[in-house]
């Protein structure tokens, strides 16, 4: 297991956004998931995501892709936790019970691995509440990357815009700065 980084946010701390068009978890994103995670003790986050009408898979319920995309990106947030920033290699999901419109699913992600730059991950999504019952399960591998992942890839504009944006842009400094 690898340690929680001396610069990890405390338990109890809101993680926010880690780019505001994110569709997983960016605030100005117009269908985006808008995550919103804590985060726990040791390696865990805490994570909220609730299901809206533009979710629908099935009449009523959430599409599993939906899902799956709020289950990678509760995965995500266990960098701040690290300190470094990492995408997804693979993520296995399993859809164990239907989750309708208008449900909270409560993740619970956590790291339970690490070899080099991979990362191994697993979380929980349960539905009713916190302790609820299970409706999504996720294991995941993500791959320690360095900033140049982003900006050797990314749409120059989207990239200009970012590096544009002082507050983003120091966030993505310290994770440099700080591996
Ligand atoms: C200034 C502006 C900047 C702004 C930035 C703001 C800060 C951002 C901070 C934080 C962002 C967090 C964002 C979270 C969002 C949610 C998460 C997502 O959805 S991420 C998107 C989906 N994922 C991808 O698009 C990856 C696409 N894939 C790749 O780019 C490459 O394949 C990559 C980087 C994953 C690996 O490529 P390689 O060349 O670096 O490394 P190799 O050698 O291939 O792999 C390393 C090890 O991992 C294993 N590996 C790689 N992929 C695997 C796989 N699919 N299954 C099993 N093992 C795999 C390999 O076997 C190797 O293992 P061995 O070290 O030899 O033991």
């Amino acid at each position: 297991m690898p340690p929680r980084a001396e610069q990890a946010p405390a338990p109890g701390t809101r993680l926010g956004s880690h780019y505001d068009q994110c569709f997983g978890c960016g605030p100005q994103h117009p269908q985006g998931l808008r995550l919103d995670a804590v985060a726990g003790e040791g390696l865990t986050v805490d994570a909220e995501f609730t299901v809206e009408a533009h979710h629908q898979g099935g009449p009523g319920l959430a599409h599993g892709g939906i899902l799956t995309a709020a289950m990678d990106e509760a995965l995500g947030t266990l960098n701040w936790l690290l300190h470094t920033p990492a995408v997804t290699g693979r993520l296995e999901t399993d859809f164990v019970r239907p989750v309708p419109v208008d449900t909270v699913l409560h993740i619970r992600a956590r790291v339970t691995g690490m070899h080099g730059r991979k990362i191994y991950s697993a979380a929980e999504g349960r539905i009713g509440g916190p302790d609820g019952p299970l409706a999504i399960r996720a294991q995941a591998l993500f791959i320690q990357v360095k900033l140049e992942h982003f900006t050797t890839h990314g749409r120059p504009e989207d990239i200009k815009k970012a590096m544009d944006d002082r507050d983003l842009f120091e966030r993505a400094r310290a994770f440099e700065v700080n591996p």
